[in-house]
Parts: structure tokens; sequence; C-alpha cells
């Protein structure tokens, strides 16, 4: 068995040594190797500067820590003996809806008397710009929020905790090479843009979301938190894990189209107390993460270094592949069993950990960053 942190992965995360000011860093088995020395951009306490330097500088940079790791050259300190930081400076943050499953059972669930799909929905990869001051790495306490919350059947809105507080598992994308006002970034493109890979879990509180997303979409049901994992995989190791998409139909208009593998094969684990609630699969997503970029930038929106986008909930066609609450418990209404007891959305002191592993570039697996959080109550004034 092996870690999924061998020389094929080399994920990039931001760490304090214990005294030391943050520097990047790269995860190797149990060990953070300090690579601040290699180039002046990774002393840096975000990835942000080294990843604005550009494909070409990421994989020599790779290369180089690559060699240095096999003979041991860079300083290494214990995982458990280091600080681990919010790995980049998050420029804008987008959330896509690319799962077919996930976006059919939602639609199900909050319109059930509508078609499951919008009709834009198998014409562009829809998504809403979400709050990038809110996103936090990995562990990072979540405290449950308070808004207005109405069930279709009670008169009027009240204000309080949320009952529905849910989970969304799914990928995240970082930008590192930014793209000019008023032009666009081809699906050829992608991987000249996109510097890496982070988990993701897009925090939603249902009942505030239910309520408010008529016409404007997502705001404050969402905006709370975002989770990502402190670490970055770099694009370039996962090159083994390139698979053809499900299949588009209707075919996409031409900016829209790829060639050849463009969809991900990585397997997601929910985890909720310690035990594995469900097993989404991201090679299972409608839309690929190149499509995703080519359409957030056709209208000459530029991107930044820092930027995310997420690729939106994974849920696969399988019950015990969905990847929220929302769907597991299908609207609340068929709770699932965890823990030896019955579960709809999340309770205070739930922890929720999201892992991913995907094929290697040697023949192995890779786990990509673990993403995790626990609930903490909500902030109510003093009774
Ligand atoms: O269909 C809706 O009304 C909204 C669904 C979502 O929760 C949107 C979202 O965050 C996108 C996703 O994670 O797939
Ligand atoms: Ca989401
Ligand atoms: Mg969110």
């Amino acid at each position: 068995m092996t870690s999924g942190f061998g020389l094929d992965h080399l994920p990039y995360g931001v760490f304090s040594p214990p005294g030391g000011p943050p520097r990047v860093g790269v995860r190797v088995e149990d060990d953070v190797v300090d690579v601040s020395g290699i180039r002046p951009e990774l002393g840096a306490a975000t990835l942000n500067p080294f990843m604005a330097l550009g494909r070409a500088v990421w994989e020599e940079v790779r290369a180089e820590i690559t060699a240095a790791v096999e003979v041991d050259r860079l300083p290494r300190h214990e995982l458990a003996g280091v600080e681990l930081h919010l790995p980049i400076e998050v420029g804008d943050y987008v959330d896509f809806y690319a799962s077919e499953h996930h976006a059919s059972n939602v639609g199900r669930i909050f319109r059930p008397d509508q078609a499951p799909l919008l009709p834009n929905w198998k014409h562009l990869p829809v998504g809403y710009h979400g709050r990038a001051g809110t996103v936090v790495p990995s562990s990072t306490g979540i405290v449950r929020p308070c808004g207005q919350r109405k069930a279709p059947n009670d008169e009027a809105p009240t204000f309080g905790p949320t009952r529905r507080l849910d989970i969304e598992a799914e990928l995240g994308f970082v930008v590192g090479t930014p793209s000019r006002l008023g032009s666009r970034v081809s699906t050829a493109a992608f991987a000249d843009h996109t510097f890496g890979v982070v988990g993701l879990n897009d925090w939603s509180a249902r009942d505030i979301q239910a309520w408010e997303y008529v016409p404007l979409g997502p705001f404050l049901g969402k905006s709370f938190a975002t989770s990502i994992s402190h670490w970055v995989t770099p694009l370039a190791a996962l090159a083994a894990a390139w698979v053809d998409l499900p299949g588009q139909d209707p075919e996409p208009l031409d900016y829209l189209q790829v060639t050849g593998p463009a969809g991900l094969e990585v397997d997601v684990e929910v985890v909720l107390n310690g035990e594995v609630v469900a097993r989404p699969p991201y090679s299972s997503m409608y839309w690929a993460p190149a499509q995703m970029l080519a359409h957030l930038t056709v209208n000459g929106a530029s991107v930044r270094t820092g930027d995310l986008w997420a690729s939106g909930t994974i849920s696969g066609p399988e019950r015990g592949q969905r990847g929220s609450f929302l769907e597991l418990s299908w609207g609340g209404r068929e709770p699932f069993v965890a823990g030896g007891l019955e579960r709809t959305f999340l309770e205070d002191g739930d922890e929720v950990t999201l892992r991913y592993a995907a094929p290697g570039v040697l023949g192995g697996r890779i786990t990509l960053g673990e993403v995790t959080g626990r609930i903490l109550p909500a902030d109510l004034p003093e009774a």
C-alpha cells in the first residue's frame, strides 16, 4: 500500500515550519519538503507568485523537485509538526453545475412540477459567481449559518439557524496563467492556464437556498463557506487520469468542442463521522473542465492567477454515488443510515471529509488532498 503521495504526485501547499514564516512545500508521503530554495517565488505565503510564472516553469520546477527529492537534498518536516495554510490567494470563485445526475436530482427535489433539467442545461455549463473571500482551508470549523427559512407550506419566512445544512462534494480547478480582458481561453488552451486541482466542499444551506434563489441564483445559502484541500495537485500529476466524457447530446457549439479524453477519472469518497456514505465518480460528469474554462471566458471576461472554479456537485447514477445529503436523503424525505442512525442533513458536531483518488502516472494511484470540516453551532445572540 502506498500513501498516494509518492514521486508521481508532489502536490503543492503552503506551510509554516515551527517558528518560521509561511512558504511553499511539497507533500511527500507524511512529510512536507521545503521547496522555497528552488525559486524565490516559492518563498511566498501563497502559491500565486509561482503559479503566475506559467506552464513551462511549472514543468521545469516539477522536474527539479523530483530530482531533489530523489536524492533527499531538500529540508523535510513531518506533516504533524507544521502548520498548513490556505494554499492560494483566491481571486474570483465560480461554481458550475456540471453533473447531469446531480442537476436532475436537484431539479426533481426543488422543482417537482417541471422537467428535471432546464432547457439550457445541455447547451452550456451552467454556473454562478460565488464568494472568494469565504474559501477556507480544510479543517476550518464551519459555523452553522443563520438566515431566512421558508418551507413551501409556511406562510412567511422565519429567521434562524439553517435546518438543512448540507455538503457538496466537488473538485476545484485553480488558474495559474491569467488571460487578457476581451480575449477567450479555448478548450485547447486549458492546460496552459490551469495550474492544478483541489478537493472542494461547497457547504450549502438548503432551506435558505430554496427560498432565496429565484430568480438570480444561489446567494447566502452558499456564500458562508467553501472548504478546499491544503494540497494542490498539479495537472501534470493527473496525466494518466484523463478519460472520455460520458457523451454529449446535442453536440455543443464550436467554442465548447473538445477533442480526445476531456473527463477525469477521480474517485471520491464522502465520509461522515468516519463512515463512507457515498462514492461519487468524477468520470460521470457531463461537462469537461476545459469546457467550463472556455465558457467562463467566452464573453471576454479574463481570468487571473488564483481564480478558482468548481465543478459542481459530483453525483453518479446510483444512490450510493450522490455527492450531497439533499440527494442522499431525497430532500430529507428518505433518511439514510450512518453510524447506526437515520440521517438527513448535518447536525452540530458532525465531521465531513471528502477523499479523492486517481490513477497516477507510474501505474499506481495518487490521493488528492482531502478536505474536512466540522459543524459548529450557530452564532446566536445571547438570549
Ligand atoms: O438547481 C438549483 O436550484 C441549484 C442547485 C445548486 O445547489 C447549485 C450548485 O451549487 C451547483 C452544484 O454544486 O452542482
Ligand atoms: Ca456547488
Ligand atoms: Mg459554498
